[in-house]
Order: C-alpha cells, then sequence, then structure tokens
C-alpha cells in the first residue's frame, strides 16, 4: 500500500495540482517539456548508469522521435498517440544501428561514433528543409486523443503520465534480472560472458531501449507547442542530456527527475539575467560534480538505504547435481596458440573424464591462463578441437561456450563490484530466468515468485560455500578468499557440467584458503567436472584425480597425482626439482 502510494498516488496527485500552482503559459511550457526531456534522462540513465555504455548523440535519437511523429500525423495522417509509438520504434531501430556502429570501436572512438551520429541528424534537420523545414521548422497539427484535441493542461497531464509510465517501467526493468544483467556487463563484461551473457547483444538492447525512451520524449516535445525547428536538436543538448543523468545520479532511481530539473528546468528561471545565467548554471553544475561526485541522489540518497531482508534461519543444504561417471566431459586435441612468435600453448592433448577433477600445473609462463582462456573461448586457437561433451567448442564466443555448460572463475577476479553478493550470484542464474523482458518490465506477480525462488537457491549456494551472511553486502566490501568463494558461487549458479577453478587459492590468506579448499572437497564429493589450475601444490595432489603439466607451452607430463610427483621431467622443470619435491613431499 505504502509502495503503491510512493510510486502512483502520491506523483499523480503532483502532477495534477501542477497545472494550478503558476496557471500561466510559461510555466505549462516548462513543466511540458520536463516531462518530454525527462523521459530522454530516463533512457539514458539505463543506458550510462546502468549499463555503463556512453552515448554523446542522444539529441540524435530525440530529433528523430520528434520529426517521425511530427511526419507521420502531418503526411500519413496517423493518429497522434499512434505515432509517438511509430517514431519511437523507427529511433530504436536507429538506436541499434548506432550501438552495432559504435561496440566495433572502443573507449573514445564509441563515444565518437555518437558524437557523429548525433551531428549528422542535426545536419539532417537543419539542411533537409522539404522535409523538416530546416530553421524556419514545422508547424503541427493540434495533438489529439481519439479525436478529441488537448488543450494545453490536457496535454501536460498526457505527457507527464506518459513520463510517470516511463520512469515506472524503468525502475522495474532495473530492479529485476533485466538491470541486474545490464549491471554486470558493465562492472565485467568477461564474467558477464562466462555465465552465458550475450554482452554484444545486450549492449545493443541497451542502446535500442534508451533510444525508444528518447524517441518517446521527442514526439511529446513536438507536440507541445505545435511547432519544431532544428534550434532545438543541437549537440550541446546531447552534453545536457548526458550531464542531468550524471548530476542527478547515475543509475539511480530519482536521479533523471532531479538532474532534468537542474539541468533543464533551472536555467530557464535564470533566462531574464542575460549574461549571467549561463555563469549562475556552471556554477551550480561545478559544485555539484565537486561536492556531490555521485550525483545528488547518488551522494544523499546512499544515507538512506533501505534495510536489507534477514538472511534465512533454516537454509536448506544445496545439492551440485552429480554428474554420470566414466564419459568423456572434455577432449583437447592438438590445441595451439601463438602469440606472434611466443608459442603459449603448442599443440596440447588431454581429455578430462566426466565426474573428475583434473590439474593443470606448470611454471610461471607455461600456458596455464592461454589453456583455460582457450577453454572458455576467451582465446581462439590458432589450431586445434575442444570438444565439450563431444560438441565443438573452439572458435565460439564465450557465452556460447557458458551456455553449453563450461565456465569459470578468474584468476584475477571479476566480480560484478557495485552488486551486492546476492545479485553477483542471481546474475549466474540468467540462463534458467524464465520471464521476458516484457513481464520484467510491468513488474508482474510471476517474476517476482520466479525470483524468489532464484533467492532461495543463492542462499542455499551461499551456505555450501559460507557466505550466507553476507549475502546482502557489496561484493567490493569481501575480502580477497571471500571473493573468490562467491565467484565459485556464481559459477555453480549455472549448473555447469564442466567448472574451470583459474588459481581459486591464490592470494587468499590460510584461513581463506581452508574454506576454499572445503568448498573443492564438496564439488569433488559432488562429482563435479572440473579443470583445476592452481599454485598451491598441496590442494592439486590431494583432489586432483589426474593432472597435466605444462611447460613452454607442451604437455610436460600426464598422469595421477602420485605419477607426476615421481616424474623427474616434472620434478626438474620446477626450479630444478626442490620446490616440487618440497610440495610433493607427502608422496
Ligand atoms: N595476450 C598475449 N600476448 C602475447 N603473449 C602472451 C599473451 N598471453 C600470454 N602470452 C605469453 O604466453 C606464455 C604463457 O603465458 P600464460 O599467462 O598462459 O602462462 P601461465 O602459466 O598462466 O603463467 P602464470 O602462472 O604466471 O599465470 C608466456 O610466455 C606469455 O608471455
Amino acid at each position: 500500500m505504502k509502495q503503491f502510494a510512493l510510486r502512483f498516488a502520491l506523483p499523480i496527485a503532483f502532477i495534477f495540482i501542477l497545472p494550478y500552482v503558476y496557471p500561466n503559459s510559461f510555466f505549462m511550457k516548462i513543466i511540458t517539456s520536463f516531462a518530454a526531456l525527462y523521459l530522454v534522462v530516463v533512457g539514458l540513465n539505463l543506458l550510462v548508469g546502468i549499463a555503463g555504455q556512453l552515448s554523446l548523440g542522444q539529441t540524435g535519437f530525440f530529433a528523430i522521435g520528434a520529426y517521425g511523429a511530427a511526419l507521420l500525423v502531418m503526411k500519413l495522417q496517423l493518429p497522434f498517440f499512434v505515432s509517438i509509438f511509430v517514431a519511437a520504434g523507427v529511433t530504436a531501430l536507429f538506436g541499434a544501428i548506432v550501438a552495432m556502429l559504435s561496440l566495433r570501436s572502443h573507449g573514445p572512438y564509441l563515444a565518437m561514433v555518437t558524437i557523429a551520429f548525433g551531428l549528422l541528424v542535426e545536419i539532417v534537420a537543419n539542411r533537409w528543409v522539404d522535409v523538416t523545414g530546416g530553421p524556419a521548422g514545422l508547424f503541427l497539427p493540434k495533438a489529439d486523443l481519439f479525436g478529441y484535441a488537448l488543450n494545453k493542461v490536457e496535454y501536460f497531464y498526457f505527457a507527464a503520465l506518459l513520463a510517470l509510465a516511463g520512469q515506472w517501467v524503468a525502475t522495474n526493468l532495473t530492479r529485476s534480472q533485466f538491470g541486474r544483467t545490464l549491471h554486470a556487463l558493465r562492472n565485467s563484461p568477461v564474467a558477464a560472458e562466462s555465465l552465458g551473457v550475450n554482452v554484444t547483444g545486450w549492449k545493443v538492447g541497451a542502446f535500442v531501449l534508451s533510444a525508444f525512451y528518447a524517441g518517446v520524449g521527442g514526439a511529446l516535445f513536438a507536440f507541445q507547442d505545435g511547432y519544431i525547428n532544428s534550434d532545438s536538436f543541437t549537440f550541446s543538448s546531447s552534453i545536457m542530456f548526458l550531464v542531468a543523468v550524471i548530476v542527478g545520479g547515475a543509475g539511480t532511481v530519482l536521479g533523471p527527475f532531479v538532474g532534468t530539473l537542474i539541468i533543464e528546468v533551472l536555467p530557464t528561471f535564470f533566462a531574464n539575467l542575460y549574461d549571467y545565467h549561463l555563469l549562475i548554471f556552471g556554477s551550480i553544475l561545478l559544485l555539484t560534480l565537486v561536492f556531490l561526485p555521485e550525483g545528488v541522489v547518488g551522494t544523499l540518497g546512499g544515507r538512506w538505504r533501505k534495510k536489507p531482508p534477514a538472511v534465512p534461519e533454516q537454509i536448506e543444504p544445496y545439492r551440485i547435481e552429480p554428474a554420470d561417471m566414466g564419459e568423456i566431459a572434455i577432449r583437447i586435441e592438438g590445441l595451439k596458440k601463438y602469440f606472434g612468435g611466443v608459442k603459449a600453448i603448442d599443440g596440447v592433448t588431454f581429455t578430462v573424464q566426466r565426474g573428475t577433477i583434473h590439474g593443470v600445473i606448470g611454471p610461471n609462463g607455461s600456458g596455464k591462463s592461454t589453456m583455460v582462456n582457450l577453454l572458455s573461448g576467451v582465446y581462439t586457437p590458432s589450431e586445434g578441437q575442444v570438444l565439450l561433451n563431444g560438441n565443438t567448442v573452439q572458435g565460439k564466443p564465450t557465452f556460447r561456450i557458458a551456455k553449453m555448460g563450461m565456465t569459470r572463475t578468474f584468476q584475477n577476479i571479476q566480480l560484478f563490484s557495485d552488486l551486492t553478493v546476492m545479485e553477483n550470484v542471481l546474475v549466474g542464474f540468467h540462463r534458467q530466468f524464465r520471464s521476458g523482458m516484457f513481464r520484467q518490465m510491468l513488474a508482474l506477480r510471476s517474476v517476482k515468485r520466479e525470483e524468489q525462488q532464484f533467492v532461495d537457491q543463492c542462499f542455499r549456494i551461499l551456505k555450501l560455500v559460507g557466505l550466507e551472511q553476507r549475502a546482502y553486502e557489496i561484493a567490493d566490501s569481501l575480502s580477497y578468499g571471500e571473493k573468490r568463494l562467491m565467484e565459485i558461487a556464481r559459477a555453480l549458479a549455472m549448473k555447469p557440467s564442466v567448472l574451470l577453478l583459474d588459481e581459486p587459492a591464490a592470494g587468499a590468506s590460510p584461513v581463506e584458503v581452508e574454506r576454499i579448499v572445503n568448498v573443492i572437497r564438496k564439488l569433488r564429493d559432488a562429482g563435479l567436472t572440473v579443470i583445476l589450475i592452481e599454485h598451491h601444490m598441496e590442494i592439486v595432489m590431494e583432489f586432483c584425480d589426474s593432472i597435466t603439466v605444462l611447460d613452454f607451452g607442451i604437455k610436460l607430463a600426464e598422469g595421477t597425482p602420485e605419477q607426476i610427483s615421481r616424474n623427474e621431467k616434472v620434478v626438474e622443470a620446477y626450479l630444478g626439482g626442490e620446490e616440487v619435491m618440497k610440495l610433493v613431499g607427502g608422496f
């Protein structure tokens, strides 16, 4: 009930009262523009604040929405209401094109593609006079709903309610698996891929969504005055949209509201100070960015963080699905990876039986990390074959290999560092979520039920690794060893048929190493197929059923721990023998 009041009743009451606060046309113009621009900022917040993608050309989408809706009504006589969504759909299509072009480039080049797009649209709006009217503009018919022409106040109500709906949908998406996935790919694309997330596809999706929002905003903007011209769609407004996201608090729910208010509305009140208004506006901006680095809502809102729910007292034990014994889980044949002249892996062949733990060891630089990256699809082999449960793996992207059942942890830990431990593990269920985007948008009951089921499972997995009490803490606050445990939990959520553990105990304290060893013991007892890369030789010797030893990219030896510890070539490769004799002294 309280939720309903906060989300709907209060804002709707506020919207209905607003036109009566200052019943004049200037004020009506400001608040109607606010609703339109706010939608653009909400969409951009999803792209920048949640998915971590930069766009400096949002005005391009805004303009396509505006001119698109105007032309659909004027030339095709589409009803105003329909034209908004058709124009937004076309804008979304442009979003996909810009995304596909920009995602081919990285870093500053990505931003430059979006700038180029914004400028291109600005030039077209300005110069294609026959269609857009150029600087002289277009005069539009009055907006109407099913034949009823809207007056200024009614148009504001319509725009504001649409903006409220847009905010509601964005909030639902942010708080569901959809938002978590976007957040995850922003924090660590490589970890997201390893959990089956098609990162490129999701980035394109984020652009499409933000373009759709900008398109709706543009359409509303176009019809507010019955007139648009190319002056409204300049590069500087793209910057303003981005600044609104940052000043409000990127990634926060209320940030776009506060940001749009400060950036788009506040300056209009100083407009009559002529030369000084830009100075005042600039100063407000600078002070906000200096003193509230996470934006107004990001910085102040952090103090009123909601209390997390309690950790359940009774948590059922998690059952790792035991694999059938005896079959071949992975077959690696003649695998090679050359980096220029460096032969990082040079013709390695080995087989891992289902339900066993297979160790890959070797001195520094022997090619272990390259091997994990080849198996998980981060690198494409120069030659050779990898078969997972009989299916070819090599050449496939990481997310496909993850979908085929093989996932990994990382030597250099890859957290979704802004998310909680629980949310990190929930991303691991990515492949198993059945609720699609539209259901998540509407926060249907079935979505909440499904989410609750996965939360229950998360607790069980977290209990297995001993992190259930830390479920609601931000992942970045965990200790080094706990972060490694969380990575294992996240990988287990995927229900993998093969798990690659890349140095799971590296950097952990002796107590934490003991906790990690306990988890590896549980994985072994459950019969999970594991490929274990580890420097702690006592762990390798205790848990591995078979071991492959690499040296300078070639397979030096293969066998049981006992055979390996007695192999002369292996002993020599390890610091002339002393080190390995010390480490495997038990044999
Ligand atoms: N991306 C790369 N470009 C060029 N050379 C590389 C690349 N990755 C690895 N190498 C080289 O390949 C060889 C094997 O490196 P790799 O990191 O796989 O070894 P490692 O056994 O994992 O070592 P460590 O135990 O130190 O992690 C090294 O000579 C390394 O310099």
